[in-house]
């Protein structure tokens, strides 16, 4: 195959993707689109245009191929028909680690600043470490599941036997390569959920007890509530977003999982819900809020293109509203687990402070999950207690 073919393929692409839908999605329509693809061809294009992302807005001033080339030798320890042709003299380091190809990178190119990978002029959250968070978005994350301890052995006979990589994080979860092909390996779908480390590592400020009514009242396809509920089995729980379709997905996922008894409403938390919610008090609340998502783009690195920084102040606003929205159904002396998967102080920090400011809320502790060190994405998350009220 020529090189040629290869530009040619990247060049329409980047041309034809707008940043208006989410990459994976786009290519998957675009592929379709273009049946004169080969899977190979496919595969390239997918490699490429991923790594030309990742590079976020370094380097902004070279022609786009030499950017393309720079991206994918720091993205891959395998070499590509672009880096051969568009940066020969580093091909032969391709297999080094991402922070000497940096460094390697910085000496051809002194004008590369890695800060501009991350282009955001933006306070992070604290305790991150800007120089181990640029160079992980080079570095694909890998795909998290969460198994229950009395099965964990079942599910690896099961990937050693159709001869899948695995790491074994903890006792109840496993890292595999990106891509995997989960379905195919393991039949049996109660056994396992998809869900990113932090994500699962949330679970430790949610401390739910027996018989607790709790409310995850930005559910989604139900992610939290089903971690939340592998923690604690015997609770009432009530489940509500604004997007009913991602219900769907949270009713066909509590099924395979054996979950009957739960509640789900349709809630939109911009609006006045007390028609609906009046008579009801939790004993534990969970805001997955909407947000950014800046913490998760080592997966989207689109966004690291397109993202403007404008959206974050929009994404507060909604995170506030909709907080002050759910305080007043929580119990007195029971926690509000407040969760972005934003690096940004000001969607999480600055919104855990707001919120103690202006309610009846003590912060109990709060914590940025650095999955950037872990091959995985970033979460925000805070456990904030209800005051009871004097007098
Ligand atoms: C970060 S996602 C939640 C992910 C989910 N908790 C999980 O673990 O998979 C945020 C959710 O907030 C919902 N949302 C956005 N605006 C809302 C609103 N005004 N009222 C209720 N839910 C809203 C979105 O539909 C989205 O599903």
């Amino acid at each position: 195959m020529k090189v040629e073919h290869h530009v040619r393929a990247f060049e329409q692409l980047l041309k034809s993707y707008d940043g208006v839908l989410p990459l994976h999605r786009y290519l998957f329509t675009y592929f379709k689109q273009n049946k004169q693809m080969g899977s190979s061809d496919r595969r390239w294009a997918t490699r490429y245009i991923y790594s030309f992302f990742r590079l976020g807005k370094a380097l902004s001033k070279l022609d786009n191929l030499e950017r393309l080339a720079i991206a994918d030798f720091l993205c891959h320890d395998t070499t590509s028909l672009i880096i051969s042709k568009y940066l020969p003299k580093l091909e032969e380091s391709i297999s080094k680690a991402v922070n000497d190809k940096i460094t390697l990178v910085k000496k051809n190119y002194p004008t590369f600043k890695l800060e501009e990978v991350f282009p955001f002029n933006v306070e992070l959250s604290d305790g991150i470490e800007k120089e181990d968070f640029y160079p992980a978005f080079f570095v694909q994350p890998d795909l998290f599941i969460r198994v229950k301890e009395t099965h964990i052995q079942a599910v690896i006979n099961q990937l050693k036997a159709n001869e899948v990589s695995y790491k074994e994080v903890s006792s109840t979860t496993l890292a595999l390569p990106n891509g995997t092909k989960l379905e195919q390996v393991i039949n049996d779908l109660r056994l396992y959920q998809i869900q990113d480390l932090s994500s699962q590592q949330t679970g430790a400020y949610y401390e739910p007890k027996k018989y607790d009514y709790w409310w995850d009242c930005c559910a989604a396809s139900g992610g939290k509530s089903l971690l939340l509920h592998s923690l604690e089995p015997n609770i009432e729980l009530l489940v509500s977003d604004v997007r009913e379709n991602s219900l769907s997905n949270l009713q066909e996922r509590f099924l395979q999982s054996g979950i009957k008894k739960y509640h789900l409403k349709v809630i939109d938390l911009l609006q006045n819900n007390d028609q609906i919610l009046h008579h009801y008090e939790f004993d534990g609340i969970l805001l997955d809020a909407p947000c950014s998502g800046s913490g998760t783009w080592r997966r989207t690195p689109e966004m690291l293109y397109y993202f403007e920084k404008y959206k974050i102040e929009n994404y507060v606003k909604l995170q506030k509203a909709i907080a002050a929205n759910v305080v007043k159904y929580l119990k007195p002396g029971k926690p509000l687990i407040y969760m972005t998967c934003s690096v940004f102080k000001a969607e999480n920090e600055d919104v855990v402070n707001y919120l103690v400011d202006n309610f009846d809320l003590k912060l109990e502790k709060m914590e940025l999950i650095k999955g950037y060190t872990d091959k995985a994405d970033s979460m925000f998350v805070a456990r904030l207690i209800k005051q009871e009220k004097v007098g």
